[in-house]
């Protein structure tokens, strides 16, 4: 490990694959004064496709001023660069209260108990996504605070080292009782749910006495400190829409934030177009009362649009969801009581988060799973009020991170002396090593692996980078690594797989270099029209086809050396498996790339990924149609090994 690092300026764009640890250990071993903020393995934007980018190492006294060009996890940002750092639980599917927008009179059919999340699974899960980068959490339901264990969830919620706030939706019936273990427990922001001032309205709409609880719970939150409590009312049309005014008026001493929610249309629940108030509406029958009423600046993720009354302690909203959608900016999640993963709050799209945790999944995999749904999550309203959205769904993206290789030796040498001093950075079978010469300051490494497209993206980072960080001061310094090394085929006159009895036999590959080896393969499965528009609707009866099939092919890559006879069992650094749609030909490209440092390649895992990821797409489909066809499995790529690099060129 080059120790000289003094000359090591501010910035470092590392872009590399699974040696990211130890990267990450060697950076900070060698530069004491480099903070690494935060390491990624791929950052995603649709529209720019800034794909494969690995990590920043930045000076800690310059981390805000990254922020904005700082990567997100991968694994939580979805194909328009909303970065979903606020999830939100469901405690329950049980609620105290059946009130008329939400709930049937009958209550909801519930999920049996054995199906629902246990504490242990939902802190599991939840610990993920915080170590992900979700930074707020809502508890909400069914009504949470009726769940047994919520105070038990709740004190091991805090004990999350990045998780800034807890948060819980209720509608207040037990709050009175319940303030005071939960503030201790560690809740942060109460949203308490009252849609009339009037008892009897109360028990009309939420088909329950409790208005006074719910008031009591209020008084004793604003009590308890709590500032501003916020407190939702969903307006309807001929129930409450006369009542704006008077929940105004509660604000001009009360610390309170009422917010006017839009009723929204869920199953179930006879959602009326006429019965919906809309925020224009709500403002123009306020400003009646209060001409000067002003916004008030909030969050660019805020659901709520904020006004105040000027000399009034408290404030109100509108959440706004059906006339002005806030879906750029979304940030949310949701886990159902279930464990299911909603990406959007509307739409049917959901994964079984329990399923792969029961079935042992490792937390590599679920994060794959969650990756691959919400990098399908729509660009609003899960595509319901925009149907032409539908067609653009775009690739599926699931964290893929093994592109970034270092080319041979010689090729880097050779443009190293073409562009300059430059910051070195190399990994593969050993720890990364740091050659600080000059004055390097931004690190570049571009690889020959099948990957123009790859190459491209990361330059437009790196300049996306420089020019929003003028500040830094930093060079950006390029390395172009176009050179191709020399292709070889690979193919051999010798029968390696046989003995000189003509028996079969496992090659000793002891006796050859360890290196870091990738490979790439890609097979296409035709669907036909019928399986596609469901596969692509994600409306199959069985699930989720194509995160199963991704599973499925991480899993098989793994399996491969207990399939395929003669294979090496090999550690594999790195698995990832993307999915294509193509919907012209209503098919399928599934591609999958494999890592391994060691003596032998990594090709037949790469196949064997991409086959048993087809043939599980295949099994998800069958049900709907027979005419799926399987074809073009082949070798993408294959790079590290000692015979040099394979790339198949594009029309072959
Ligand atoms: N469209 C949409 N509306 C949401 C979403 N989450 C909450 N809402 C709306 O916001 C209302 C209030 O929800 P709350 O549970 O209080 O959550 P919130 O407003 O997101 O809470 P904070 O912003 O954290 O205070 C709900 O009744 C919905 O109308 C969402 O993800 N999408
Ligand atoms: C589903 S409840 C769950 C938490 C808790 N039981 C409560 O009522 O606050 C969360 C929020 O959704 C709101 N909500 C429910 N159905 C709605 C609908 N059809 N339109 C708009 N908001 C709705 C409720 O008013 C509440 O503020
Ligand atoms: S809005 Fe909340 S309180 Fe009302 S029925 Fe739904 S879950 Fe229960
Ligand atoms: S409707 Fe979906 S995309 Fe829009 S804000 Fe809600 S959860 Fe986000």
């Amino acid at each position: 490990m080059a120790s000289n690092c003094s000359t090591f300026s501010r910035l470092i764009i590392g872009i590399q694959t699974a040696a990211e640890a130890c990267t990450k250990r060697a950076v900070q071993q060698t530069c004491g004064r480099y903070r690494v903020c935060r390491w990624y393995s791929s950052v995603t934007h649709e529209e720019n496709r800034l794909e494969q980018v690995g990590g920043l190492v930045v000076p800690g006294n310059h981390s805000q001023v990254l922020k904005d060009v700082l990567p997100f996890s991968a694994f939580l940002m979805d194909s328009f660069g909303r970065r979903h750092n606020y999830l939100r639980i469901s405690l329950t599917e049980k609620c105290n209260l059946r009130c008329q927008y939400c709930m049937p009179q009958e209550g909801v059919k519930l999920t049996p108990r054995s199906q629902l999340l246990t504490a242990e699974e939902l802190l599991m899960l939840a610990r993920l996504f915080v170590r992900e980068g979700v930074n707020k959490i809502r508890l909400t339901g069914g009504e949470p605070l009726i769940r047994p264990d919520v105070l038990h969830i709740i004190a091991e919620l805090r004990k999350l080292e990045g998780l800034k706030t807890i948060a819980v939706t209720t509608n207040g019936m037990n709050l009175t009782r319940l303030l005071p273990s939960l503030k201790k427990a560690g809740i942060d922001l109460l949203n308490i749910s009252l849609d009339t001032l009037v008892p009897a309205k109360f028990e009309f709409i939420a088909r329950r006495k409790g208005f006074h609880k719910v008031m009591e719970g209020i008084e004793k939150a604003i009590e308890m400190g709590y500032n501003p409590v916020k407190v939702n009312c969903v307006v309807m049309r001929g129930l409450n829409e006369d009542e704006l005014i008077d929940f105004v008026s509660l604000t001009e001493r009360k610390p309170l934030d009422v917010r006017f929610i839009e009723y929204m249309p869920f199953d179930g629940n006879r959602w009326n177009f006429k019965m919906m108030v809309s925020y224009q509406e709500m403002l123009d029958c306020i400003k009646q009362k209060w001409p000067n009423l002003e916004t008030v600046p909030g969050e660019e993720t805020d659901t709520a649009k904020a006004f105040r009354v000027p000399g009034f302690r408290g404030q109100l909203g509108f959440i706004t969801s059906m006339s002005d959608n806030f879906c750029g900016s979304c940030n949310r999640l949701r886990i159902t009581a279930d464990g299911n993963l909603k990406v959007c709050l509307f739409g049917n799209s959901e994964v079984s988060l329990r399923d792969f945790l029961r079935s042992g999944a490792t937390e590599e995999e679920l994060l794959h799973i969650i990756g691959a749904a919400v990098g399908r999550k729509k660009k609003q309203h899960a595509g319901m009020f925009n149907i032409s959205q539908m067609k653009n769904r775009p690739m599926i993206l699931i964290g893929s991170n093994c592109s970034w290789l270092l080319p041979n030796t010689g090729a880097l040498k050779k443009h190293t002396a073409l562009t300059g001093p430059v910051q070195i950075l190399r990994w593969g079978s050993q720890p990364p090593q740091l050659h600080s010469k000059t004055f390097p300051s931004i690190l570049f490494l571009s690889a020959p692996l099948s990957a123009s497209k790859f190459r491209d993206s990361t330059l437009q980072f790196a300049r996306h980078c420089h020019s929003k960080t003028p500040e830094c001061g930093f060079d950006l310094k390029i390395l172009h690594t176009d050179a191709q090394s020399s292709s070889l085929d690979g193919t051999s006159d010798q029968l390696t797989h046989t003995d000189a009895q003509g028996k079969a036999s496992m090659v000793n590959v002891g006796g050859k270099a360890v290196t870091c080896r990738t490979a790439m393969a890609c097979g296409k499965v035709i669907l036909g029209p019928k399986a596609f528009n469901l596969v692509h609707a994600n409306q199959l009866a069985k699930g989720d086809a194509l995160a199963v099939a991704q599973l499925a092919g991480i899993m098989g890559a793994k399996q491969t050396s207990s399939l395929i006879p003669l294979c090496h069992l090999l550690p594999l650094d790195h698995t990832s498996v993307t999915i294509e749609l193509l919907e012209e030909e209503h098919a399928v490209i599934i591609k999958a790339t494999c890592q391994t440092t060691g003596c032998t390649g990594v090709e037949m895992e790469a196949l064997t990924a991409v086959a048993v990821a087809t043939l599980t797409l295949y099994d998800m489909c069958k049900s709907v149609s027979h005419n799926i066809v399987i074809t073009d499995i082949k070798l993408l790529s294959k790079t590290g090994g000692q015979r040099g690099d394979f790339h198949r060129s594009p029309d072959s």
